[in-house]
């Protein structure tokens, strides 16, 4: 056995063992593919007797009970046919769900590590398309495969115990079916996945032309997105046109090798027949079951072949699931925090051999105001994803009152902190909404009285909706200033003992640099806060400015100090306001 099958056996066991979860579903599966296998066997034989001891020797009196018969052995058929195909869905989609429930948690539960090599798209096809191949393939096809080989099984049995010599001439056309099933079939179904790969490419390339479109338009690029465009489309469509092909020959083939089947039965069938060695009822129940093998030979040769593509599948979802780069939630739930923050002796390296803080000592006293400063590159912003514990030092410690960070449990610790990142994400839903979801317990008329309390609650009003503008809408409307200014409309909710602001004062116009300064400040009231300062002019409402360079703290102290000595800030704090 190579390592390949091997780990393909380890994959298909994991799996068949997790979905054995939804036992008993899978049971009324089971019980409706052995219903169906022998229902379909039934009602060929009833045929036979019909045809050879009450048909031909004209006891048409008798009839009426062998008709019922048949009649019910259909209703059988029908019956588990039914169920079959109703609760493999529902068996489906229940290991559909719960797939796609433990992606999307583990999603949640996965620290930034996690995200560093995986792209969204990425795992959102992981999520969706993964999972609905596993779906398709390995439930369904699995379930219908093992229906059809109990089918075929069942046909071949049947046939022996009514003629052997008659069953071998009518299994003589199944290795050309079989052939048929592999060679066009196999075609067929790869040609199909290629036009789900290129419809996967049109969707890209729609998607880059939205979301480029500026940079389309400023560059006058848009010849060259619609040439590729064409060239997506035109390949879809000789995919699809390949498929048209492969199908065209694919199943009128399969139905004249079933056909031959039938035509063998009723020649060698009609001979035994004449020479007095089967019944004519036999033949017609040959002839019935000749015609059933092709539907079965199919499904068991499209299952091997899609086998593949869903173990891959397989493979990148459990991939997932097996990440190690998980957050742990262990830890002491902390109440509230006085909001002293120390950092000791700190280094951190985002990959091996490439600190990016080196040594870094910081004393921040409750209810004090610390802006970091420090030129593009230099450790700011790694500094406030440690204090949030998005990631933790890889030597020394930080303290919170005193206590290590990491004997406290992240969740309860992130509840205290209100953090204002750079950028604001707008989730799909209203203003209100994006304000709420920062505190669960919150009101809507807490969030009107904190953006009153922020300044921000005039500016809202003037969306088209208010406060029920939707967040698509206003993240069209919003500027980067009024955008942050829902972030710390966010934050004060949270009613947090720190506050982590990362200021995009920079970006924004001298009108709302006032207010979302005004918002930061009011914000920052009797709470310890610690700003990351681009614009230095905020640096004249902090306690203290810390000025980090390349991963190191080389200067701190009250802005008027550092001034005066003529150091690191001064030097930066002079070049910003030579270029303003
Ligand atoms: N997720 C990451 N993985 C690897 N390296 C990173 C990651 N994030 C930041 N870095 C690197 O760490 C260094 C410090 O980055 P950081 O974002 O803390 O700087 P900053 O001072 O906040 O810069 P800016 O003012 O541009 O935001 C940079 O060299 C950056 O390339």
């Amino acid at each position: 056995m190579t390592n390949n099958t091997k780990s393909s056996l380890s994959l298909l066991r994991r799996f068949i063992g997790e979905a054995l979860s939804e036992r008993r579903t899978l049971l009324i599966v089971v019980i409706s593919i052995v219903g169906s296998a022998l229902a379909t066997l039934l009602s060929p034989y009833i045929l036979s007797i019909v045809i050879d001891r009450y048909i031909i020797p004209g006891r048409y009196g008798e009839l009426g009970l062998m008709a019922l018969l048949y009649f019910l052995s259909l209703v059988a058929q029908w019956f588990f046919v039914t169920l079959q195909t109703f609760y493999t869905e529902v068996f489906g989609q229940k290991v559909l769900r719960n797939l796609r429930d433990r992606l999307h948690e583990k999603i949640l539960a996965s620290n930034l590590d996690f995200f560093k090599e995986k792209s969204t798209g990425d795992l959102v096809s992981r999520i969706i398309n993964d999972t609905s191949v596993v779906n398709d393939v390995l439930v369904s096809g699995l379930l219908g495969g093992l229906g059809s080989l109990l089918s075929l099984g069942g046909i071949i049995v049947a046939m022996l115990l009514l003629d052997v010599k008659l069953t071998l001439v009518a299994l003589a056309s199944v290795p050309l079916m079989v052939f048929v099933a592999l060679y066009f079939g196999t075609k067929m179904r790869r040609a199909y996945r290629e036009t789900r790969r290129k419809i996967a490419k049109i969707s890209s390339v729609v998607e880059e032309s939205v979301a480029g479109i500026e940079t389309i338009k400023a560059f006058g690029t848009e010849e060259k997105a619609e040439k590729e465009f064409s060239r997506v489309s035109m390949e879809t469509i000789k995919a699809y046109l390949r498929v048209a092909v492969y199908m065209g020959f694919f199943w009128p083939l399969m139905n004249i090798t079933s056909l031959l089947s039938v035509i063998l039965v009723i020649g060698y069938g009609g001979y035994l027949e004449y020479t007095g060695e089967v019944s004519i009822g036999i033949v017609v129940a040959f002839i019935q079951y000749a015609q059933r093998f092709r539907g079965p030979i199919n499904n068991v040769v499209s299952m091997y072949d899609s086998l593949q593509s869903a173990l891959a599948a397989l493979e990148r979802i459990y991939e997932v699931l097996d990440d190690e780069n998980v957050e742990d939630t262990a830890g002491v739930e902390v109440e509230r925090l006085r909001g002293e923050v120390e950092f000791r002796d700190v280094w951190f390296e985002y990959e091996e051999g490439r600190p990016v803080l080196r040594g870094v000592n910081l004393h921040i006293r409750p209810g004090s105001k610390v802006a970091i400063v420090g030129r593009t590159g230099a450790g700011k912003t790694t500094i406030a994803n440690l204090i949030m514990r998005f990631y933790d030092p890889t030597e020394g410690s930080i303290l919170y009152d005193g206590r290590d960070g990491r004997g406290i449990s992240r969740k309860s610790l992130r509840k205290r902190i209100g953090y204002v990142p750079q950028e604001t994400y707008l989730f799909p839903g209203t203003v209100m909404e994006n304000v709420l979801m920062a505190n669960p317990e919150a009101t809507e008329e807490d969030v009107v009285r904190v953006c009153k309390r922020l300044g921000v609650h005039d500016f809202i009003m003037k969306l088209p909706k208010g406060y029920e503008t939707s967040a698509g809408e206003a993240g069209k409307l919003l500027s980067v200033g009024e955008r942050q200014l829902i972030s710390l409309a966010r934050a004060l909710l949270k009613d947090p003992d720190i506050v982590i602001l990362d200021e995009a004062l920079s970006s924004v116009d001298p009108k709302t640099e006032r207010l979302v300064q005004d918002a930061m400040l009011r914000l920052m009231e009797g709470r310890t806060s610690v700003i990351i300062a681009h614009r230095l002019s905020i640096t004249r409402f902090v306690d203290e400015v810390v000025v980090v360079e390349n991963g190191e703290v080389v200067e701190r102290g009250p802005i008027d100090a550092l001034l005066a000595n003529g150091g690191h800030f001064y030097r930066l704090y002079a070049s910003q306001m030579q270029g303003d």
